[in-house]
């Protein structure tokens, strides 16, 4: 006899620790930096609309990994990269692939708040005109507009959008940056550390922001704060020495990992 009614079924499910179709997938990737290898076949799957944090000590390769998954490596001279990366299953190493639009679909936001030395509509108006995906200045304005109201950012500058972006406190300057990354209708907004130079104010903004995001994008967060990637994120990765360790649901990640290294990070023992 089947115990379970279709609505016990949805409500397991609901409660079911979140795994969503994979948006990316890293297969037994590998970094070398010249003679040095800095990402051991590292394999993990990046989920459709929701947030994944990577973590781990200083150094043990989260950001070369976030930089794999937008080929931000390329730009390294030194930096080699093996295994397989795939964005909704299309190898995004292979040759045809054309950089910039995959830059385009995969967007980034960096540990320091980097606005151009322009104004904050430029800031948001390079991209999308660079892509040309307007064609009209009316439809600029209009992306300009969403793009900052996205990033939670408009009515705070929509009286001063011709004035510089480096103008803006710390925490505006990273939604500007955000805003600029949302420009171009990104599927997947890779950020390196987003929130490390800004108070906790802007912090807290910009992680909620996170969270809002996500319905609308698939997010991959480097972070150094274990608080952090519990608020923000639906899976975590531990990283150690170049290896994934364990990857799963925040939850259990936090209150249950399967291995000591992860259970020695998450409770300060190193890092
Ligand atoms: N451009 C580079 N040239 C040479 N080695 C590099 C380069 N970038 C990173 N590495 C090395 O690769 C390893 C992983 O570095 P990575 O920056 O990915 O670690 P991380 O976990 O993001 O560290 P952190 O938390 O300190 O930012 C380290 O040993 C680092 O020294």
């Amino acid at each position: 006899m089947n115990m379970l009614t279709d609505a016990a079924v949805e409500t397991a499910l609901e409660g079911a620790p979140e795994s969503k179709a994979a948006k990316m997938r890293g297969e037994k990737v590998n970094v070398f930096y010249g003679g040095k290898q800095a990402l051991f076949d590292v394999s993990l799957d990046v989920g459709e609309n929701q947030v994944t944090a990577l973590i781990g000590p200083s150094g043990c390769g989260k950001s070369t990994f976030l930089r794999c998954l937008n080929r931000m490596n390329d730009t390294i001279d030194i930096a080699r990269v093996t295994g397989k990366i795939t964005l909704d299953d299309e190898d995004i190493y292979n040759p045809r692939i054309d950089v910039v639009e995959l830059r385009a679909r995969v967007g980034m936001v960096f540990q320091k708040p980097n606005p151009f030395p322009k104004s904050i509509y430029e800031n948001v108006a390079y991209g999308p005109r660079i892509h040309g995906l307007a064609s009209a200045k009316g439809d600029l304005d209009g992306i300009v507009e969403t793009s900052l109201q996205k990033a939670g950012l408009f009515n705070e500058v929509k009286d001063r959008l011709h004035e510089p972006g480096t103008g803006l406190s710390g925490g505006q300057q990273q939604r500007l940056c955000i805003a600029r990354a949302i420009a171009v209708s990104p599927e997947v907004i890779l950020m390196d550390e987003p929130c490390s130079a800004l108070d906790p104010i802007a912090t807290a903004r910009v992680e909620e922001l996170i969270d809002e995001l996500r319905e609308n994008y698939t997010i991959v967060i480097v972070t150094h704060s274990m608080q952090q990637a519990a608020r923000v994120s639906q899976r975590t990765a531990m990283f150690h020495l170049g290896n994934l360790v364990e990857e799963g649901p925040t939850d259990k990640m936090f209150t249950n990992p399967e291995d000591k290294r992860t259970q020695d990070y998450i409770t300060g023992r190193f890092g």
